[in-house]
């Protein structure tokens, strides 16, 4: 995945991650977080970085955008949430466009039209900082904008802003959700994060920060995040896909047109192909490999089609719970376990956000405190 390279200003948006975590706790006492927000502007914020080389939340404002723009975006990203779930009732009674009361769309409409611009503009002053590369880290826009030198009516401005708007829309809310499923499990399973907490402290120890060259050293994360997309997949049904022509698939004739819609979590839960599939235990991954070819995970979907962020997306899950993991000891709040339950969404959400409580680790004091 060709994002993995900006991995200079990725890792800039996790350090900060931790920070902000680490401002906001106390060292003696447990604080309480709401982690469903901490995920998702974190997520933001690292996409952001990759993208235009600026974050867009958090107060302690480090580049040089004004409030206005960060007033703007955050508009943006509530509105894209409002919308991007709501039902479409144009869509059932056609009669409605035609009479102009289909709200949903003038609203998309008015949307599209601010995020282009947003976007636009990032793109603007890249354009105008062209030849100022040297001074700062290579961004996706940098890279798009010399393609475009290169290939002008491939690259066009509306191709870039495309690109932008995709990464963001996709990558956002799944990379966040399956943080927080995955917290979530783990916090349910305190014997998990005791295993994970020793794996990481045995490789990487308490003078420096988890990084991306550590991950596959940490088989045990791994399994905690292949259990999390296997329990809780943010797209159950992967995405749905039509044929293109008719053709037959293990003797099934598929016609023109049909949508393909793959239940993924049924064949991710199924007890033929899973032991205990509803316990939570990451060692089963340890020692997977092979299995992935027999379609049993695919959180990713398969084929041609497949995500193309899961590079991205296995290196940001696995260094934002790697680091909260190595730097806070978490807790349940009170004496329920956290609510598994699903909420409805686009990218399978939980239904009640996860709230935990947490402090910093004595061990990794001195290293927090350089951050
Ligand atoms: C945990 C995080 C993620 C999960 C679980 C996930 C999962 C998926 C799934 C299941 C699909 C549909 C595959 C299919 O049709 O069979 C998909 C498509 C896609 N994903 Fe991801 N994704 C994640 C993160 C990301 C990130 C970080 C990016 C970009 C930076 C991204 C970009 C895309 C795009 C552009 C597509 C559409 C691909 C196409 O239709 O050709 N995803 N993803």
């Amino acid at each position: 995945c060709p994002l993995i390279a900006f991995k200079c200003l990725r890792t800039r948006g996790e350090t900060r991650f931790v920070r902000s975590l680490r401002d906001a706790s106390n060292e003696d006492e447990y604080q309480v977080v709401e982690m469903k927000s901490v995920f998702f502007e974190m997520v933001l914020n690292v996409l952001m970085i990759m993208i235009g080389g600026r974050r867009y939340y958090n107060n302690d404002v480090d580049d040089s955008r004004n409030s206005e723009e960060l007033r703007k975006f955050k508009e943006i990203v509530t509105e894209t949430f409002q919308v991007s779930g709501a039902t479409n009732i144009g869509d059932f009674l056609p009669i409605l466009r035609w009479v102009g009361l289909d709200k949903l769309e003038n609203r998309l409409k008015v949307l599209k039209e601010k995020r282009d611009n947003f976007m636009q503009d990032l793109i603007d002053e890249h354009k105008k900082m062209k030849g100022c590369q040297g001074q700062r880290n290579e961004t996706l826009i940098d890279v798009l904008l010399s393609l475009q030198q290169t290939d002008p009516e491939f690259y066009t401005d509306e191709i870039i802003r495309g690109m932008m708007q995709v990464i963001l829309s996709a990558g956002t809310d799944t990379s966040a959700a399956t943080m927080e499923w995955a917290m979530s499990l783990v916090l349910n399973n305190p014997e998990t994060l005791i295993k994970a907490q020793t794996e990481i402290d045995n490789i990487v120890g308490h003078s420096r920060l988890v990084g991306d060259s550590d991950l596959p050293q940490l088989p045990y994360l791994h399994g905690i995040i292949n259990e999390t997309f296997r329990m809780y997949p943010v797209a159950p049904m992967l995405v749905p896909h039509e044929s293109s022509t008719d053709c037959t698939v293990r003797g099934y004739r598929v016609p023109e047109g049909t949508m393909l819609l793959v239940n993924s979590w049924a064949i991710q839960n199924d007890p033929k192909l899973w032991d205990e599939p509803r316990k939570f235990k990451p060692y089963r991954f340890v020692n997977f490999e092979g299995k992935r070819d027999g379609f049993v995970l695919m959180p990713f979907g398969y084929g041609r089609r497949r995500c193309p962020g899961e590079n991205l997306a296995m290196r940001v899950v696995g260094l934002a719970l790697a680091s909260l993991i190595q730097c806070f000891e978490w807790e349940i709040v009170g004496r329920e376990m956290v609510d598994m339950r699903e909420g409805a969404g686009l990218t399978m959400p939980k239904a009640q956000p996860l709230v935990a409580k947490y402090r910093s680790r004595p061990m990794m004091r001195k290293l927090l405190s350089q951050l």
